[in-house]
């Protein structure tokens, strides 16, 4: 079966990634981290998040962290901005693209979000047609797809009836995430085919997290199906704060190498994403996640 020959990484470390950390990361080294990332050649990295800080205070630090980093031309920053008071901030944090983000689950969105599915689409009604007006990218996250950690099995159709409402409000890409990473390859091409049957495929993107250790085995069943924009997390770093016992996103690395294995483009440098994985476990002293990292580290240190 042929294979994308070009896939688009989005870098979500420093948002979905640093979330979870109960220890405060100051904002110098969340912005060393996305300058680092922005060097190693990401098109797109996730940087902030303009939600209540009493929800998630790690996040807390985003206006700062948004005004200290170097930007590249080109390359597009994305915050979350759950509702109009944080799209006013990540608009005059100069956010280039702003993330909705729902759930497939009604348990979910009561737990992340305070709002049952309807209400959350209404609450982000004003925010699609801002981030219109102002000419930023609109971006939303459609949690639980693959399952829930309150709610348990998520139907399809829940999938495809929060897709078409996304579609509806006129965003340019739509995030299909795995937030507890329970997802296996077969349900991962069923629930991006329900997905596809309502978006435009190459505007889906797969969003994995590695509880279960699969998320690289799915990314690959969803390129088999031609989806070509993948989330992944520098050093594997994250969790979800409202999915107890949820590991990271799939780690940046890992998906890199599997890519560059593929022979599919990324543009983005693996060593460079390696130094700034191990710049961040330094920072939060522990080990990285990421088990090419981990190779790649233990092979140069001979
Ligand atoms: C959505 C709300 C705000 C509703 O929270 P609420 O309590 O229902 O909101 P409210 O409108 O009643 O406001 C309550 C207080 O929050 C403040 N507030 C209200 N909005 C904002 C804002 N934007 N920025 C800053 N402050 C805000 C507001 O000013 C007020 O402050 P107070 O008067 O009490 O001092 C809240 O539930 C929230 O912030 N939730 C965030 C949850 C979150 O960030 N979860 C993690 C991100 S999602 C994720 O990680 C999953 C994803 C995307 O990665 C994909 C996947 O893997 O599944």
């Amino acid at each position: 079966m042929s294979l994308p020959s070009k896939v688009k990484i989005v870098e979500v470390g420093p948002r979905d990634g640093l979330q979870n950390e109960k220890e405060n990361v100051p904002a110098d080294v969340k912005i060393e981290l996305v300058n680092r990332l922005t060097a190693a050649g990401f098109a797109n990295i996730e940087a902030a998040s303009f939600v209540s800080p009493k929800w998630i205070p790690q996040m807390a630090t985003s206006r700062e962290v948004m005004a200290g980093i170097v930007r590249k031309p080109g390359v597009i920053y994305s915050a979350l901005t759950p509702n109009m008071q944080g799209f006013e901030a990540a608009l005059a944090a100069g956010a280039g693209e702003v993330v909705i983000f729902g759930a497939a689950s009604e348990a979910f969105s009561q737990r992340n979000i305070n709002c049952s599915i309807a209400e959350s689409i209404t609450r982000f009604e004003p925010v699609a047609k801002a981030a219109k007006e102002h000419g930023l990218r609109l971006r939303a996250s459609v949690s639980t797809a693959f399952g829930c950690p309150y709610q348990g099995e998520v139907p399809l159709e829940s999938v495809a009836y929060v897709v078409a409402r996304m579609r509806d409000l006129g965003c340019d890409e739509i995030d299909i995430a795995d937030t507890i990473g329970v997802a296996t390859p077969r349900k991962t091409q069923a629930v991006m085919q329900a997905a596809i049957g309502e978006f435009r495929i190459d505007g889906l993107s797969g969003h994995f997290h590695d509880t279960y250790g699969q998320a690289l085995v799915n990314i690959y069943a969803a390129l088999e199906l031609g989806i070509t924009i993948f989330h992944s997390s520098v050093a594997g770093l994250g969790g979800c704060p409202y999915a107890k016992g949820a590991t990271g996103n799939v780690a940046t690395e890992d998906v890199l190498y599997m890519m560059n294995g593929l022979g599919i483009e990324t543009g983005v440098d693996l060593d460079a994403v390696v130094d700034a994985g191990a710049f961040i476990s330094q920072f939060l002293g522990r080990k990285g996640a990421s088990r090419v990292g981990n190779a790649i580290l233990a092979k140069r240190a001979g």
